[in-house]
């Protein structure tokens, strides 16, 4: 008999954030917010906090796969995150290793500078357009990632969400940070989300925190449009509360309450 209270299993595919803010530490807090475990594929390492990233690795492909397979052959993986993935080759390996695992795949298309991302060269928009896209759930970019994709230097997020539906995404996000502007379309509809735009500074791992929120959402069997509406308000709130008093840069967001968990401020149960 299934467990209903059993959380269910997401791998995130990405890269290492050693500031803890984004990235794969960013996907595990947010995925544990809305009460998933996560596997967690690595395909780099960054050298980074709150100021930029300093320095990058890519793992080797091989291992890429490596760590794939010992998640798939223990885990009943029930949605998949892929973020930042560094080249054509870590992204054609991963199209190969998700083609027959039939679950929501949420791809959150990270730009090279931001974190030594999957749309660096021509190859990598290629593998991403042409492998990744037609696997995917939904796409979750931000405007400058959205026109990165799509050559269009000019359109705002209503108008590049229509053209990403037209480069073969089943459905897309496009988000747009502080200006509070997210878009979202399916090719039936399209429609501008509301939110607000809070000015607390601490806005790093934002995007990766909503698209780990979508995905967990999505774990837990929620319709994509339901799943979408709630991780755009729940990422919102966690630039809200962010951490302003950790890092002297962009401050990271909060998905999980931390202030209210120090001893003696937690709810004893
Ligand atoms: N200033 C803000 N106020 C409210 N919500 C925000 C703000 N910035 C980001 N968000 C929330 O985070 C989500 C992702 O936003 P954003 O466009 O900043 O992603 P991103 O640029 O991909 O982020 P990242 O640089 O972390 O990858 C938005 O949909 C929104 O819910
Ligand atoms: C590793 C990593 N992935 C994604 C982002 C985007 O916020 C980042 N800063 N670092």
């Amino acid at each position: 008999m299934p467990d209903n209270a059993a959380p269910p299993v997401c791998l995130t595919i990405g890269t290492s954030d050693s500031g803890g803010g984004a990235g794969i530490q960013g996907d595990i807090k947010a995925l544990a917010s809305v009460g998933c475990f996560t596997a967690t594929v690595l395909a780099g390492l960054t050298a980074q906090n709150t100021t930029g990233v300093l320095s990058r690795h890519p793992v080797p492909v091989d291992f890429l796969r490596a760590q794939f397979d010992a998640v798939r052959a223990d885990f009943d993986i029930r949605a998949v995150k892929v973020g930042t993935t560094w080249s054509a080759a870590h992204l054609l390996a991963i199209a190969e290793l998700l083609a027959d695992l039939a679950v929501p795949v949420v791809v959150d298309p990270v730009m090279v500078s931001a974190a030594g991302g999957a749309l660096g060269g021509r190859d990598a928009r290629a593998a991403l357009i042409e492998a990744l896209l037609p696997l995917a759930d939904v796409l979750t970019p931000n405007v400058a990632e959205a026109r990165l994709l799509t050559g269009d230097e000019t359109s705002g997020p209503g108008e590049l969400a229509q053209r990403l539906i037209g480069l073969g995404a089943p459905a897309v996000v496009v988000t747009s940070g502080g200006d509070g502007e997210d878009w979202f379309a399916d090719g039936l509809t399209a429609l501008r989300l509301d939110r607000p735009a809070h000015r607390t500074g601490a806005e790093h791992g934002a995007g990766c925190a909503h698209s780990a929120l979508i995905t967990g959402l999505r774990a837990h069997g929620l319709p994509l449009s339901q799943a979408v509406l709630e991780a755009t308000a729940l990422a919102s709130g966690a630039v809200r509360d962010g951490l302003t008093s950790i890092g002297r840069g962009v401050h990271p967001v909060d998905v999980l309450g931390l202030p209210a968990r120090a001893p003696g401020r937690a709810t004893a149960v």
